[in-house]
C-alpha cells in the first residue's frame, strides 16, 4: 500500500485496503472557519427543525475553528458571522477557536501546520477546499462540505472510496530562480484542473526531500486546483524537525510498503524547472513567466494559505530590498506567528520601505473578499492559488499566478517579471 492507502486502512480499522474501496473512517482532526462554520450551523438548524436534538457534538477536543476568511469583519454580515462562530464554539465547549486580534489567529490551512494543528498519519477533515494543504505533514488531509462536516461534528466519522494516487517524482533541486510555486503551476499545466479528479496527489524524489516543509505546503495547497481530494508527502527528518520547533514530538508517522502502487508516475527534472506565471482564468492556463514580459499590472498581491508563508515573504524581501515598488503592492502574511518572524528578521522594514502596504492575516482579497478587491480591468499578479473570473473582484478582472519572487520582481517593472530579468 502506498501512504495513503495506509492512512486510510489504519483508520478504517482493516489490514489493508485498495483504489475504489469505499471506508468509513475515523477522523482525528476537523476545521471549520468563519464561512463554513455557519454553513455547519444551519445544517444543524436544519436537522433541529426535523426534530434532532443537538446538544453536543462527537469530541470537542478535536475540533478546531479559524477566523480568517473575512477578518478584520469585512461588513455587517461577517461581523455578525463571526459573533454566531463565537456563541457555537462556546455551546459546544470547543476551546481551540483561533480569534481575529487575540494571539496566534491566522489562515486556517497556515494554523493547521504553524499551530502542528494536525499531525503526521492523522485523518484531517476542514470546511475548506484547501484543506489538501495539510497532506503536506504525512497525513490525509481533504475538504468537505457543510453536511460531511456537520456529520462528522455529530459522529467522528466519515466515508471516503480510497483515492487512486498519481505520483510526482521531482529529480534534484529546484534553482534559485524557481519556487515549489512554479512546480505546481507547471504539474497543474501539464495534467489540467481535472487531471487529479478524486485522486491524491503524491510528491516525492529528491527534489522535494530537498525542499522545505513550507514549500511542500505549497505543493499539497494547490492539488485542490487540479481536481485532487487530498495531497501528501511521506513524513522524512526535515519534517519531524518542523513539528520539533513546534514543540511536537509525539505521532504515529505513517510509511508507505517499498513496494507501494500508484497509478502513475510522473518525473520533473527539478533544475530544468523556470519561473511559471498561470494566466486568467484558470491555473492549468500557465506559461513561462518570460512570455508575459509586455503584460502591465495594476496591482501586486503576497499573501494566502499558498503563498505569504514564512519563506515566501523572504523571497519577496530579496527582491524587494533597496527597490521601490512601482503598482499598488500588499504583503499579508498567512498567520501572526509569521507577521511576527517577518518582524523580526526586518522584513517588515524591507517591504515598507519599498513603498508596499503590510496588512494583517486574512484571506483577505485572495477569494476576493475585502481588502484591496480588484475594479473592473484591473489585472493583478498574486501569490494565490485562483483566477477564475471574478476571483479577486470585478468579474473583468484578471488575476495571474505567480510564485513570491516573480511577484515581487513584477512589484518593482509593474510588469510581469521574471525575477532573473530584474536590474
Ligand atoms: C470560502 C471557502 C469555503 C473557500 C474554499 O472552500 O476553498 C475559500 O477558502 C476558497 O479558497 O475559495
Ligand atoms: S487564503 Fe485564499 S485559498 Fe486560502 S483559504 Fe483563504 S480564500 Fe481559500
Amino acid at each position: 500500500m502506498n501512504i495513503t492507502e495506509k492512512i486510510l486502512a489504519r483508520a478504517s480499522g482493516k489490514t489493508s485496503v485498495s483504489p475504489d474501496d469505499v471506508v468509513f473512517v475515523n477522523v482525528d482532526k476537523v476545521m471549520v472557519h468563519d464561512v463554513s462554520g455557519p454553513g455547519v450551523m444551519a445544517v444543524f438548524e436544519k436537522l433541529r427543525k426535523k426534530g434532532m436534538i443537538i446538544d453536543k457534538i462527537w469530541d470537542p477536543e478535536r475540533v478546531w475553528v479559524a477566523e480568517d476568511h473575512f477578518v478584520p469583519a469585512a461588513d455587517k454580515i461577517s461581523a455578525q458571522n463571526i459573533v454566531s462562530l463565537t456563541n457555537f464554539t462556546k455551546q459546544f465547549g470547543i476551546k481551540k477557536h483561533f480569534k481575529y486580534g487575540m494571539g496566534q489567529y491566522g489562515i486556517c490551512h497556515t494554523l493547521s501546520h504553524e499551530e502542528a494543528m494536525v499531525l503526521p498519519g492523522e485523518v484531517y477533515v476542514g470546511g475548506d477546499s484547501h484543506t489538501n494543504t495539510t497532506g503536506a505533514l504525512g497525513a490525509f488531509a481533504a475538504g468537505l462540505g457543510h453536511t460531511d462536516v456537520a456529520y462528522v461534528l455529530l459522529n467522528g466519522k466519515i466515508w471516503f472510496k480510497v483515492p487512486e494516487t498519481l505520483f510526482f517524482k521531482i529529480n534534484g533541486k529546484l534553482p534559485d530562480h524557481v519556487m515549489a510555486k512554479d512546480l505546481i503551476l507547471k504539474i497543474i499545466g501539464d495534467i489540467g484542473t481535472d487531471g487529479a479528479a478524486y485522486k491524491t496527489m503524491q510528491f516525492g524524489g529528491t527534489g522535494v526531500s530537498e525542499m522545505s516543509v513550507e514549500s511542500r505546503l505549497t505543493l499539497t495547497n494547490m492539488t485542490t486546483e487540479a481536481g485532487a481530494k487530498s495531497g501528501i508527502v511521506e513524513p522524512d527528518q526535515k519534517l519531524r524537525d518542523y513539528l520539533a520547533a513546534r514543540g511536537v514530538t509525539k505521532y504515529d508517522e505513517v510509511h508507505e510498503d517499498s513496494d507501494a502502487q500508484y497509478e502513475k508516475i510522473y518525473e520533473y527534472e527539478g533544475s530544468e524547472m523556470e519561473p511559471i506565471v498561470a494566466k486568467p482564468f484558470s491555473p492549468e492556463n500557465t506559461v513561462v513567466a518570460r512570455d508575459l514580459s509586455s503584460v502591465e499590472l495594476d496591482k501586486a498581491y503576497i499573501g494566502s494559505c499558498t503563498g505569504a508563508k514564512l519563506e515566501d515573504l523572504q523571497a519577496a524581501a530579496k527582491i524587494l530590498k533597496g527597490k521601490t515598488v512601482k503598482i499598488r503592492t500588499e504583503i499579508l502574511p498567512a498567520a501572526m506567528s509569521i507577521f511576527r518572524k517577518a518582524m523580526d528578521q526586518g522584513l517588515l522594514k524591507i517591504f515598507m520601505d519599498a513603498g508596499v502596504v503590510v496588512g494583517p492575516p486574512t484571506c483577505g482579497a485572495c477569494c476576493g473578499a475585502h481588502m484591496g478587491v480588484l475594479a473592473k480591468d484591473e489585472i493583478c499578479i498574486s501569490t494565490t492559488n485562483r483566477n477564475f473570473p471574478g476571483r479577486m473582484g470585478h468579474v473583468e478582472s484578471q488575476t495571474y499566478l505567480a510564485s513570491p519572487l516573480v511577484a515581487a520582481a513584477s512589484a518593482v517593472t509593474g510588469k510581469i517579471t521574471d525575477p532573473r530579468d530584474l536590474k
